[in-house]
């Protein structure tokens, strides 16, 4: 099954003014759709981020991919490590270098954001990090064709699936009632306060059965995400609630709401920044803490994990742990250290959720409920309808061959278009926000 082309569309979707860290969600956000088509006609499915960089970075390397067997991933991980300057696998990496844009909301340079992470200067395989997230569309395309061709769903490729729905968690993120230049509310409302949170919990469980909740924190000041989330767990008794201030707090600050939440959060996601500060937060707080920012490479394993561990729960996604196969060597990993798992989550469309199910369908210590940004598209899709759905707040997995959706190409035509015109080029939530406060800055630790 020879690669024979390569198609590599940019597309944009509507997307409400969801509020974090670093800023605001722009009214579009940008994907890149992968399709791979074999010398036997089969074609394949991938998905990855939208910003411009990375964007040109997939395209070079698709180039690079033609004439491969579609088997043959090793040799294509290498092919884009090369044309990347990345280090050969398999040999240490000397250098430094850039990153692309990823599923981090606050745009920071590699540099600070290595230091961030890690509390040590800035790590040698910031290249290899960029190789995995070019790699990952790739290779999920490569797996649906290999379902397809097997007539067998990418989940039996990954070792089987071993539940046959996952559930996802209602993400709730404060929010406007609308985009400031559109005058017009959207269909979420605002919710800016506990009342306004616990009704948006309200018509996302209402709609799609969720029976997990997470808060994207670190917009309000920490005694007021203590109240709407102490608000959640009064109006919905028994939901396991998680809250993710995206680092935007200092250890002190991370120690003292861990502390006022205990026995309420299910798991504090990444309070403050850095492997050092989370041990400390770690060692000093009742619940775990889980991350899809101090741990983003296997680099970072020991020193989360040495001494005071300074995680309990790693957020996988295959979209920066360099695909499906690489992120269910990471999942044995989590299982060797004793950590739980879940599934982080960036505005996506339903070839990633396929993925995102298919990968944890077969991963056996994925047992939280997984983040999706679902809700947020509004039924804006590239695939056909039907594959997917939400019963109970979990996505059946699906049983045809591949990834088992397909592509609705008039959809991917209007959202190439809309990515044309949209004028965005890659998501900047800081820059957004400062057009409506202009003293607004990403500044962390905030509080
Ligand atoms: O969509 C957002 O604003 C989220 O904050 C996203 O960018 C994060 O990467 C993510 O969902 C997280 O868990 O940190
Ligand atoms: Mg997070």
């Amino acid at each position: 099954m020879i690669i024979r082309q390569i198609h590599v569309t940019p597309v944009a979707f509507r997307d409400p003014p969801l509020l974090n860290a670093a800023g605001v969600h722009e009214p579009w956000a940008l994907r890149t759709i992968v399709e791979v088509v074999t010398d036997q006609g089969l074609t394949g499915l991938g998905e990855t981020y939208g910003d411009l960089d990375h964007l040109g970075k997939v395209r070079m390397c698709a180039q690079a991919l033609i004439g491969l067997d579609v088997h043959a991933t090793n040799t294509m991980y290498a092919r884009i490590s090369a044309l990347l300057g990345a280090p050969e696998p398999g040999t240490t990496a000397t250098e430094t270098g850039t990153t692309t844009p990823g599923p981090f909301t606050v745009a920071t340079n590699p540099e600070e954001e290595t230091k961030e992470r890690t509390g040590e200067s800035p790590g040698e395989r910031t290249k290899e990090r960029t190789v995995d997230r070019v790699f990952s569309p790739f290779e999920v395309a490569c797996l649906d064709i290999r379902g397809k061709a097997a007539g067998v769903p990418v989940s039996d490729l990954l070792g089987g699936r071993v539940r046959d729905a996952v559930p996802y968690s209602a993400y709730l993120f404060y929010k406007w009632a609308g985009h400031p230049d559109e005058q017009q509310p959207d269909r979420f409302g605002a919710a800016l306060d506990p009342a306004g949170i616990v009704e948006q919990a309200g018509l996302l469980i209402d709609e799609y059965g969720f029976e997990s909740i997470k808060l994207k924190g670190g917009v309000h000041p920490p005694d007021e995400e203590i109240a709407a989330i102490r608000a959640l767990h009064e109006a919905f008794p028994g939901v396991p609630l998680r809250l993710d201030p995206n680092a935007a707090w200092t250890v002190e600050t991370s120690i003292r709401v861990g502390r006022e939440l205990d026995g309420v959060l299910q798991y504090l996601e990444d309070p403050t920044a850095g492997i050092p500060g989370m041990a400390e937060v770690a060692a000093a707080v009742p619940m775990p803490l889980a991350t899809n920012m101090c741990v983003v490479t296997p680099e970072h394993f020991p020193p989360a994990m040495a001494a005071t561990r300074a995680i309990g729960v790693l957020l996988l996604d295959h979209h920066y742990w360099g695909g499906l196969v690489r992120s269910a060597h990471i999942a044995a990993m989590c299982d060797a250290f004793g950590l739980s798992m879940s599934m982080h989550s960036n505005s996506h469309l339903g070839i990633s959720l396929a993925a995102m199910t298919h990968l944890a369908a077969a991963t056996p210590n994925l047992t939280f409920a997984c983040d999706t940004h679902t809700p947020w598209q509004d039924g804006q899709d590239v695939i056909q309808p039907g594959a997917l759905h939400f019963t109970n707040g979990a996505v059946p997995v699906p049983t045809a061959p591949g990834l088992g959706v397909d592509l609705d190409r008039d959809a991917l035509a209007v959202m190439n278009e809309q990515y044309e015109k949209c004028g965005i080029v890659a998501r900047d939530d800081t820059s957004y926000m400062q057009r409506f406060t202009p003293t607004f800055t990403a500044k962390r630790p905030r509080w």
